[in-house]
């Protein structure tokens, strides 16, 4: 297959734009959902680079064209793919299955038939992008199999992958009847990314076990101390590389004079309650928004926090609305918000405020600006930007962060209030700490928090993945233990 012009390419199953079409037939592009486009999209910006991916509509043909300075080459999805590829396979069996099977994963076979030929589909069009020699960076759960089926069809480039949620243990992964083939996709790649050492741990066994292959031994470090798997004459890098935001582009928009005024003006029309409890997330069963509705209810009930003086926003993309499970889930969250209000609310001052819709970056920042205590509590989560962004946002120390210790971020955010999800008591115990800190201490905490995030931003994510991919694999050979420059 001849080679395309793109010196590096991303390789995602969205574009960082959806397509969208309005009432009156006519098209235009919008942000896609979730935290992989909030992270990627800066760097490809900053790197003249081509984006592979789909654009969020079944049936679309679309040749390349450049959104907003990025070279977008679309991929083509049937109805009957969406259904199967992305809803059925991505979404119902790898998603919770890499998800501590939070609900139970669906394993059919004509949905793995459909993410064998989209993963197909993906590695020939990223082939036709990529110029002689140029760099892929592959992304996900979506696209396991792309990195082998890429290298059969061009040897000459190199290849990384980065999984942005969790890699499971491996009790849970051996349940995929397809578990051979998903480790053997992998290996494909020269470098294979994880947000946390746990992950890549779990992978270079599973390597060794179901592929065969001999590996390092040694722990992975953070941005340090790579494993090794050992795949014919090449030597495939495991690291641990945990994502960011572009915490200084946040940091200086919420210092701006209207997300500051905008944040004044929504304390003033929630009712100017003593504390803004705030929950941000896509509308998914992962992110225990149920978990801190019930801590609420509780709490209420219990008269430890007065409906008067505490309320709480919830805002929620919403995600992946024709599975199943997500469209129960959004049921009950529902309910939930209707159960609390219905039993504490008063007329024109409901407790919860809920918003089903996607909010404009601004107007997000000052949701961030105006919390006094952020939410942030999944069941599991592969990393939670939001925990991120909310502190970003923390220009004047205020605030504090209530966040689950099963997110990849809890392992950098020592200094949130951390708790564990699956334990009611504890949650509500944090939120009470959290709503009723001490200045001084709070002021403490919002400093060490803002000093981690704002020193390992995305850029520093991508280049630390980036310059260890474009190190010689073949110098990896004597690497069991290898450091990276972060
Ligand atoms: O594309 P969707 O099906 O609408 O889902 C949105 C994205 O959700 C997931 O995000 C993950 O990536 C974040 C950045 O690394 C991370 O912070 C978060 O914990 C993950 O859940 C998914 O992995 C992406 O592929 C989706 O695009
Ligand atoms: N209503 C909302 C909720 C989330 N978001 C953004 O979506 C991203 C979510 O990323 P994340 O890493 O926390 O979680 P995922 O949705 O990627 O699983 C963040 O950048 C949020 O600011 C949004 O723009 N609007």
């Amino acid at each position: 297959m001849g080679s395309g012009a793109s010196e590096f390419v991303v390789v995602a199953n969205r574009l960082p734009v959806d397509l969208e079409t309005l009432p009156d037939g006519s098209t235009r592009w919008k942000r896609s959902p979730g935290g992989l486009v909030t992270a990627l999209e800066p760097i490809l910006r900053g790197k003249s680079g081509a984006w592979v991916g789909w654009p969020g509509v079944a049936d679309t043909d679309l040749g390349p064209i450049v959104e907003d300075g990025i070279e977008l080459h679309p991929v083509r999805l049937s109805a009957k793919e969406v259904a199967d590829y992305y809803e059925g396979f991505s979404n119902a069996t790898l998603w919770p299955l890499y998800h501590d099977v939070i609900v139970k994963p669906v394993y059919d076979r004509t949905w793995w038939d459909a993410y064998v030929e989209v993963n197909r589909r993906f590695a020939e069009a990223t082939s036709k992008a990529a110029a002689h020699g140029a760099t892929v960076w592959i992304q996900d759960y979506q696209l396991q199999l792309v990195p082998k089926m890429l290298r059969m069809l061009r040897p000459d480039l190199t290849i990384g992958f980065f999984l942005h949620i969790p890699f499971p243990p491996v009790e849970l992964f051996m349940q995929m009847p397809w578990r051979t083939e998903i480790v053997e996709g992998l290996l494909g790649a020269d470098l294979i990314g994880f947000h946390l050492p746990g992950g890549a741990q779990n992978f270079l066994y599973l390597a060794r076990r179901l592929a065969g292959q001999p590996t390092s031994r040694g722990n992975v470090g953070v941005r340090s101390k790579l494993g090794v798997v050992q795949v014919g004459f090449r030597n495939v890098r495991v690291g641990a590389f945990p994502i960011s935001i572009d915490s200084g582009k946040l940091d200086e928009l919420a210092r701006t004079k209207s997300v500051r005024d905008r944040a004044k003006q929504l304390r003033k029309e929630l009712g100017n309650p003593q504390r803004i409890m705030l929950g941000v997330d896509r509308l998914d069963y992962t992110k225990g928004i149920d978990v801190r509705l019930n801590a609420i209810r509780e709490l209420l009930e219990e008269g430890r926090i007065d409906p008067a003086e505490n309320i709480m926003v919830q805002l929620a993309t919403p995600s992946r609305e024709r599975v199943e499970s997500y469209v129960q889930m959004r049921g009950d969250i529902e309910k939930q918000v209707g159960r609390i209000n219905g039993e504490f609310g008063q007329v024109g001052r409901p407790v919860v405020h809920y918003l089903h819709r996607a909010i404009p970056r601004e107007e997000l920042t000052a949701f961030f600006v105006a919390a006094d205590v952020m939410l942030v509590t999944p069941l599991r989560d592969g990393m939670n930007l939001v925990a991120k962004e909310y502190v970003a946002c923390r220009t004047d120390l205020g605030g504090a962060l209530v966040l689950s210790e099963f997110t990849g971020a809890a392992a950098e955010l020592r200094q949130a209030y951390l708790t564990n999800p699956h334990d009611l008591e504890d949650v509500k115990d944090s939120m009470v700490e959290a709503l009723t800190q001490d200045r001084e201490a709070g002021r403490r905490r919002m400093r060490g928090l803002r000093r981690q995030v704002l020193a390992h931003d995305v850029d520093r994510w991508a280049k630390s993945f980036l310059s260890a991919l474009a190190r010689d694999s073949v110098a990896g050979a004597a690497l069991l233990g290898d450091e990276v420059q972060a």
